[in-house]
């Protein structure tokens, strides 16, 4: 594709060079640039993409998007200066790829908890209705059946547009994407023309990142103030926060809600460790799921279902067939009766809510036992409200390791157990080794019990001092199990 071609969107200070060159590719990282690749210098949170320049025109760069023109620029390289690099991006990279998301039914999904629950059912219902389908999410990326491993919640704009172009391709009609806050705040998804928008929730999380509460939150709200006149855009009325989200944005709003007056209600009739009955805008329905948040989840997959133009009968007879997402409310029963339950809640709201949900099945006849720690190099705030949640609704706790990442174990556990008090103490033991923690919990476990091992989910890796070693919840799990 011409240069000249792929700049239509951004807004050029200076040029040098020759704009009627062909581009072979976009580049974000100097290691992957190939021959007549564009290089795009980004300011990073580790490192300035500038200092990459002279490395990517070795590989072969024939043109540079940058901030600054470096002092001397080679010959026969077209230089490009902007005043954000972070803003051009994603713009650059859609055209690159013939603006894909426009030839999709492109849905985000933004919100701290439910976002992958939410992407995956949607996708999910979608193939079930016929339809071809991709997803992006935490866990795994899909093009129809093809699976894409995933590195990021949402990927760079280069690597995303590729992926969506890649879709387009391959026949897909709708795509269900899951949008972080780093990658609106980074403008990952910058040029995307999106069909709709969800909100689920806002609780704490990420505040290493965006440092204060507001930051977060406006990171959130700005995918709603991007969203276009024809998109639609749901909130959930039951969070703080679902009305803020809206409140500027151009696309149709429609509310969501299991408490009060909304476009989309939802009601538990009755629920059982196999699943629950729910009230559905007046339909009853029986669904393979338990908790109340996942009420929520399934409201928001109902309400944008309907919004993609779906009959209610339709959508709830697809989603009584639908089961629960990789490493979320997880049941593993033992033959000895008690349930270990692998879920990602890695937030003091997540775990709020699944032992909630864990206690609205086992109605006092068992104890719960939860295995749980904190990431490294992530939010420190979170830690010990991790612990107080984990002891408030649990008769033991055994605070472990998740990925320490570069910190030391040990100091995240300490910071978790700060957050508790002598009498709380009292139910708390620590054991730094996440599969000596685990074994212990099933060791502890009597029939009828529930032991909650929460944070890493679908996790398949515990990441220590940057090198990911095999690690799985639910293996390890399975081989007490049979041990025992
Ligand atoms: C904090 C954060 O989001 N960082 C992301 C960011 O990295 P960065 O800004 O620190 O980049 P950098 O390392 O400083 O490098 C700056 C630039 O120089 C380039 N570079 C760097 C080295 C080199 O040799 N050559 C070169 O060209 C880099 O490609 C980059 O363009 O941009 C990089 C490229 O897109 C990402 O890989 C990186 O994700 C890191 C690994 C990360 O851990 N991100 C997490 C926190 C994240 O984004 N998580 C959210 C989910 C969170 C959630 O909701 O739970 C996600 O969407 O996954
Ligand atoms: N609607 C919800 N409200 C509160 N907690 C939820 C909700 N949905 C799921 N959870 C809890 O949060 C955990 C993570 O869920 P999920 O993976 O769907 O969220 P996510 O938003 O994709 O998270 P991430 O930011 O890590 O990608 C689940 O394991 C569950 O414990
Ligand atoms: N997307 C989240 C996942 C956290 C999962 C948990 N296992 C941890 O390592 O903290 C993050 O990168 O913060
Ligand atoms: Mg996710």
């Amino acid at each position: 594709m011409v240069l000249n071609n792929i700049l239509k969107d951004v807004r050029p200070l200076h040029i040098i060079g020759n704009v009627e060159i062909e581009v072979t590719g976009v580049n974000i990282d100097s290691r992957r640039v190939k021959e007549g690749n564009l290089f795009i210098a980004m300011k990073g949170t580790q490192m300035d993409g500038h200092q990459f320049i002279g490395k990517a025109i070795e590989l072969g760069a024939r043109s540079v998007l940058c901030e600054e023109i470096p002092q001397n620029p080679v010959d026969g390289v077209t230089y490009i200066q902007v005043t954000s690099t972070e803003d051009a991006v994603g713009k650059v990279a859609t055209q690159f790829y013939g603006d894909p998301s426009k030839k999709l039914k492109l849905v985000g999904v933004t919100g701290t908890n439910g976002k992958t629950t939410i992407a995956t059912l949607l996708y999910n219902m979608f193939r079930k209705f016929g339809y071809k389908c991709g997803l992006i999410s935490t866990v795994c990326n899909y093009i129809e059946d093809e699976e894409i491993p995933a590195d990021h919640t949402t990927p760079d704009p280069v690597e995303l547009n590729f992926l969506l172009h890649r879709m387009v391709e391959a026949g897909c009609e709708y795509v269900f994407m899951e949008c972080s806050s780093h990658a609106i705040a980074q403008k990952r998804i910058g040029g995307l023309t999106f069909t709709g928008g969800i909100f689920t929730n806002l609780t704490r999380d990420h505040l290493d990142y965006h440092k204060t509460f507001e930051n977060y939150r406006d990171a959130k709200k700005a995918f709603f103030d991007g969203l276009p006149k024809t998109a639609f855009a749901i909130t959930n009325a039951d969070d703080k926060n679902g009305m803020v989200m809206v409140q500027n944005t151009k696309a149709t709003i429609k509310t969501y809600s299991t408490r009060v007056m909304a476009d989309f209600r939802a009601k538990i009739l009755e629920c059982h460790f196999d699943g629950m009955y729910l009230e559905i805008d007046g339909n009853e329905i029986g669904v393979q799921f338990i908790g109340k948040f996942n009420v929520s989840n399934l409201l928001a997959v109902y309400s944008t279902a309907r919004m993609l133009g779906k009959k209610t009968e339709d959508i709830l007879l697809v989603m009584s067939t639908l089961q629960s997402v990789n490493g979320r409310l997880e049941p593993i029963r033992s033959p000895e009766g008690y349930t270990a339950v692998i879920d990602y809640a890695h937030t003091p709201d997540a775990l709020e809510n699944v032992l909630n949900a864990i206690h609205e099945v086992l109605n006092g006849k068992g104890q719960v036992i939860t295995v749980c720690g904190a990431g490294g190099n992530r939010d420190k705030g979170k830690r010990p409200l991790m612990a107080q949640e984990a002891v408030k609704q649990s008769d033991k706790v055994i605070i472990t390791s998740d990925n320490p990442r570069f910190e030391d174990p040990q100091d995240i556990i300490n910071d978790m157990l700060a957050g508790l008090n002598a009498q709380q103490m009292k139910k708390v033991i620590s054991i730094v080794d996440r599969k000596e923690a685990i074994r212990t919990a099933c060791m502890m476990a009597q029939k009828g019990d529930v032991i909650l091992i929460a944070g890493k989910g679908h996790e398949d890796y515990q990441e220590i001092k940057g090198v990911k070693h095999h690690f799985d919840d639910k293996e390890i799990v399975n081989q007490f199990i049979m041990h025992n």
